[in-house]
């Protein structure tokens, strides 16, 4: 099986730094500066989204090219203590397909103490684990639910984990990882759900944000026209709710927020296509096979794990790093002509 085939980008190492002022922290040529690092630990996952993985799940990253815990744990002091990171949340596919989760969250408690470390998972199994996480130092969870009718989940996720997942949101709430928010990604087909969706939300005390579908999803079948767009949402909402707008807490926040009758609740928007928040995007994410990938978009990533296996010190590893930041794209491009979407699906980037 080629690189390709198995969903692997080009890898080059290093990048030009040419033009790069001496600074420290991670800037790009467009003045973003990356203070939000999102780590992928697995391609492994427990349901099969049909906007992000394929029926068969993503081909297996062989056990040597995976990032052991330790190594996981030391890119992520590297970005902390060199690179000015100031929050770091752990992806994947699905982290908790990995059983020394709590052992990659410990390690870095320990390490980079003060830094919140948040989870993006789709909550199967978390019921069991929730209480270990939050005594090994994660500060809070975002976990994905499309919908709360049991048919169209099992539909959606190619999975009848329904029951699972709405545990695992409750033990996550008692575990006191909090703010504990919820993920929809917007489709046509569930989106006559949603208000049912917000309520359920708005009964258990959680932060319900939808999302636009972008084309990431491995079975390349994203189509403009087929795309849930914010302001349809916002339509459906509003004939059961009143919405009242707020707008984002930071300018680099995705979500989009408006007051639910009246308030304290909020729903969250994120409209990545609609309304692209690139120009203020503060990210960097490591793939699970230890590269930089700066943009979801860009295939273009910086191998960590071969100089960091080969000997290289900190230092060094930053310096890849930086230089990876510095050549970061402007945005996704979605909507300008020829368009093509990365070859890693969702899944597969860590999203
Ligand atoms: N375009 C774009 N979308 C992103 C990016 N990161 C996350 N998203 C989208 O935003 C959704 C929510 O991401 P989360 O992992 O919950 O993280 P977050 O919204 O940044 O987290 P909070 O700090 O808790 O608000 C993902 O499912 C993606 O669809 C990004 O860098 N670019
Ligand atoms: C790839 S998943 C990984 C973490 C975990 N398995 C989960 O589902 O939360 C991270 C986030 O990406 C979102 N996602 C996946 N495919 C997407 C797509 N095509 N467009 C927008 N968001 C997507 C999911 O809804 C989820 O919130
Ligand atoms: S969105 Fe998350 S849960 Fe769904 S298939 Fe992708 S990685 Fe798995
Ligand atoms: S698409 Fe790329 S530039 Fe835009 S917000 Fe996401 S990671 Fe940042």
């Amino acid at each position: 099986m080629t690189t390709v085939e198995m969903g692997i980008p080009t890898v080059r190492t290093p990048a030009s730094s040419a033009g790069r002022p001496d600074v420290a922290h991670l800037v790009d040529r467009f003045g973003r500066v990356a203070r939000d690092l999102r780590v992928s630990i697995t391609e492994k996952c427990s349901l099969r989204c049909t906007y992000c993985m394929p029926e068969e799940g993503l081909p297996a990253i062989p056990a040597e090219r995976l990032l052991t815990a330790d190594e996981i744990v030391r890119l992520v002091v590297v970005a902390v203590r060199r690179l000015g990171v100031r929050e770091v949340r752990f992806t994947g596919g699905e982290p908790l397909m990995r059983a020394d989760l709590e052992r990659i969250v410990a390690g870095c408690a320990a390490r980079v103490p003060g830094v919140p470390l948040a989870m993006t998972t789709n909550a199967v199994g978390l019921e069991h684990r929730a209480r270990g996480l939050a005594a090994a130092g994660l500060t809070r969870v975002n976990v994905s639910l499309d919908t709360v009718e049991r048919g169209q989940f099992a539909k959606l996720t190619r999975r009848d984990r329904l029951p699972s997942v709405l545990a695992g949101i409750r033990a996550a709430v008692a575990a006191g990882l909090s703010p504990v928010k919820i993920n929809a990604v917007l489709m046509p087909e569930t989106l006559g759900g949603a208000p049912d969706l917000l309520q359920w939300c708005l009964d258990e005390g959680v932060q319900l944000r939808f999302i636009e579908e972008m084309p990431l999803d491995a079975d390349h079948e994203w189509a403009r026209e087929n795309m849930v767009p914010a302001d349809r949402l916002l339509a459906v909402l509003g004939e059961r709710f009143d919405l009242g707008e707020i707008g984002r807490d930071d300018p680099s926040a995705p979500a989009e927020k408006w007051r639910v009758n009246g308030g304290p609740s909020t729903v969250g928007i994120i409209a990545s296509v609609s309304r692209s928040f690139c120009a203020d995007c503060d990210r960097t994410r490591l793939t699970a096979e230890g590269t930089v990938r700066s943009c979801l978009f860009s295939d273009s990533e910086i191998d960590l794990r071969g100089p960091m296996r080969s000997g290289a010190g900190d230092e060094e590893l930053a310096l890849l790093w930086r230089g990876a930041m510095w050549n970061k794209w402007v945005g996704h491009g979605i909507e300008a002509d020829g368009f093509a979407p990365p070859v890693r699906s969702m899944g597969a980037i860590g999203g």
